[in-house]
């Protein structure tokens, strides 16, 4: 028996959800307690590691999402809304830390998932990597310096698996230049050019998302203005990246009063 925290990994087959397994089981920090799949996944009843084509990790895929979180201290989970607002509930019976990395939640879904962060900690984020947390602030930053006088458009590009759009992070990066501005993003967002659309709205934050391949994520926040443009950019190479970010605040939450916590908070940004 170990005495460090106990993960689970939901959705352990997707591409995320293989990769947090491998971080998970390889840290000294905290050890796999369950991998969770759908109950029709082919994948239910084979151990972990080998599914996934590597060595045996002793850890069997289930699809019992309470049984398992009974026995974990942390839960983190990038699947997909349905699966995560169920797993909001089920992780707050635990009393079990929920990492949410998963985007495309709704307005409706996340008053579910604030309801569950009344009775444990829930950390999420649109992105859990380092570098993008840090754009965020800068973001925020700039557009607060510039005023809108530079015109904002974020511009995002993903593999062509990725589901829904803008992506979580390009919201964050919207939400944080709205707020520079001290504007709502919902008030000011252009989230789609198409046909004769007349000139730019003034104050209007624009979204463009490019699907395609295997891109893991990229990310601009071009700030243009007359004569001159500034371009902050993150690009990921490696889904490792938003693992680690995830694992790091499995493991920073479990002292932490039950609530809903960002990644800034964990990164102390
Ligand atoms: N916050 C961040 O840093 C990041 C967030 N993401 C987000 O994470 C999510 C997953 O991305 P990715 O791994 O690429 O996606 P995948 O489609 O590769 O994986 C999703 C996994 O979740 C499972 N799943 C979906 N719905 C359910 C359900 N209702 N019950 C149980 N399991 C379910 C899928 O099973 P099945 O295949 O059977 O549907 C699959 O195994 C996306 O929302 C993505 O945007 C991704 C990277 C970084
Ligand atoms: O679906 C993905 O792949 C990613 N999703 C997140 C998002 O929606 O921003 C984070 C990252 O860009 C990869």
């Amino acid at each position: 028996m170990t005495d460090t925290p106990g993960i689970v990994v939901t959705g352990a087959s997707g591409r995320m959800g293989q990769m947090l397994v491998r971080e998970v089981s390889a840290s000294p920090d905290c050890h796999l307690v369950a991998a969770l799949e759908r109950e029709d996944s082919d994948w239910i009843g084979r151990d972990v590691g080998t599914a996934m084509g590597g060595a045996e990790l002793g850890v069997t895929v289930t699809s019992d999402a309470l049984e398992a979180f009974a026995r974990a201290q942390a839960v983190i989970d990038f699947t997909a809304p349905a699966a995560t607002v169920e797993f909001a509930a089920l992780a707050a019976q635990a009393r079990a830390v929920h990492v949410i990395g998963t985007t495309g939640l709704s307005g409706d879904d996340l008053k579910k998932i604030d309801a569950a962060a009344h009775h444990a900690v829930i950390v999420r984020a649109g992105n859990m990597s380092l570098g993008v947390n840090l754009l965020v602030e800068l973001t925020r930053k700039v557009s607060q310096a510039l005023g809108e006088a530079f015109d904002i458009e974020i511009v995002e590009a993903h593999h062509k698996a990725k589901v829904d759009a803008p992506s979580g992070t390009a919201l964050m990066l919207g939400e944080a230049a709205a707020e520079g501005r001290g504007v709502a993003l919902d008030d000011v967002a252009d989230r789609g050019r198409d046909g004769m659309t007349g000139p730019r709205e003034a104050g209007a934050i624009g979204f463009s998302a490019i699907r395609g391949g295997d891109i893991v994520g990229e990310h601009d926040v071009l700030f243009a203005g007359a004569g001159e443009r500034i371009v902050l950019r993150h690009v990921a190479t490696d889904r490792g990246i938003f693992a680690r970010g995830a694992l790091r605040a499995a493991l920073w939450g479990q002292d932490k009063r039950p609530g809903q916590y960002s990644m800034a908070d964990v990164l102390g940004l």
